[in-house]
């Protein structure tokens, strides 16, 4: 069988993004042979460094190498000051959008393990509009200043986003059938809004999520669906309840937020962002400057990425591999990083990993 070259993008951005990609480099040179997998790396830059030197934190080169040459990519994370600054805008935000990378996957799953409350479920986060269509203005009234953002909700992105939620929970299913140990007994999504309260907006993501998973194909995909604020409650109470969670953009990333602390630590949580036949691998997480030049950050959400954008790649195999090396180092539980309770080094935990692929 001739090799299949995959030619990935890396953008480490900023903080610890500069310490875990190179990890994720690391272990898809790594994979076995057998696999039939080569890989050819495009050093692309993004950020706040970036933007200190170039004035522009996502250079068009960036986006037009991902465009014409790669196959995929890996995304480290972004410092992204919280006041405005003339010019900047967050890089990942802006490329979700220029490469119309509608879902932002985001699996999150508990150790195996005594005493280990199981949590294996997919947060699928719409990803291109929501408030982050960053439409905002300030203005002047006489009782002081007034801001305002627009929440921009599309049938279009809401009955994509709810389709590829029901694929995913379909696939899930196919593989607990394969003999697969799961917490789940059929295939779940469940819808999550506002629409109590915002009733055009999250009320058209609601009524469209429901009709794109009332199609034929989706007829085995339970669904249901949970207010935001309840969601959370039910999210930290009863978390082995859900099996694949479809939310707008900023639902999602809160919830995916709250869910990693549900498992032990952002650095295990990955996500992919997904369009027509490209991924960007992306830990969940932030630049963590509280801890960046330390080499104590987890790769392990990195890792994790790898596997997931190869999986969007249709090279689950290999996404297999990285998958159970990691979590052979995550139950034996010897090596881990600080953020886990461990005094590892980002270092020693890829070694472990590395040689455990
Ligand atoms: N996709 C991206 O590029 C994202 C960028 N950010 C940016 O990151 C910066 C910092 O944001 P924060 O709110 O502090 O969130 P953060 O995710 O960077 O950090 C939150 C907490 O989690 C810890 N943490 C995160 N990743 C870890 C890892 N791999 N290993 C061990 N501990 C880890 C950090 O040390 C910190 O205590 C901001 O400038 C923000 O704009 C935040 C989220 C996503
Ligand atoms: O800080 C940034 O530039 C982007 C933060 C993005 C983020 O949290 C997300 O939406 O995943």
């Amino acid at each position: 069988m001739a090799a299949r070259t995959l030619k990935i993008g890396l953008i480490p951005g900023d903080g610890i993004g500069k310490e875990v990609i190179p990890a994720g480099k690391r272990i898809l040179e790594a994979l076995p042979a057998s696999l039939g997998l080569k890989f050819e790396f495009i050093d692309l830059k993004a950020g706040w460094e970036t933007f200190q030197e170039t004035g522009n934190a996502l250079p068009e080169e960036t986006v037009s190498i991902l465009k014409s040459e790669c196959d995929g990519a890996l995304f480290g994370a972004v410092s992204s000051p919280t006041t405005a600054v003339k010019g900047y805008s967050s890089p990942i935000v802006a490329l979700r959008k220029k490469l119309d990378l509608y879902a932002n996957v985001r699996p999150v799953k508990s150790v195996r393990g005594p005493g280990v409350k199981p949590i294996d479920m997919v947060i699928v986060r719409e990803n291109t509009e929501d408030l982050y269509v960053k439409e905002e203005k300030t203005y002047d009234t006489p009782e002081g200043k007034v801001a305002e953002a627009i929440k921009r909700i599309s049938q279009r992105a809401s009955s994509r986003i709810a389709t590829i939620a029901g694929e995913i929970a379909l696939r899930r299913q196919k593989i607990r059938e394969g003999g697969s140990p799961s917490i789940h007994k059929g295939p779940l999504v469940t819808v999550t809004h506002k629409s109590n309260v915002l009733s055009q907006t999250d009320g058209l993501f609601r009524v469209t999520a429901r009709e794109a998973l009332a199609a034929g194909r989706f007829t085995s995909v339970a669904v249901e669906e949970q207010i935001v604020d309840s969601m959370v409650y039910k999210l930290f109470r009863q978390p082995e309840a859900y099996d694949v969670i479809v939310a707008p953009n900023l639902y999602g990333d809160i919830l995916s937020d709250g869910a990693a602390a549900l498992v032990g630590s952002l650095g295990l949580v990955p996500s992919a962002n997904v369009g027509e036949g490209f991924a960007i691998g992306e830990p969940c997480h932030g630049s963590a400057p509280d801890i960046q030049g330390q080499g104590i950050a987890n790769p392990i959400a990195t890792l994790r990425s790898a596997a997931l954008m190869l999986e969007f790649l249709n090279e689950e195999a290999a996404a297999a591999k990285i998958y159970e090396a990691v979590d052979a180092n995550l139950e034996e539980g010897k090596l881990l990083n600080p953020d886990l309770g461990g005094k590892a080094k980002t270092e020693e935990v890829v070694q472990d990993i590395l040689r455990r692929l």
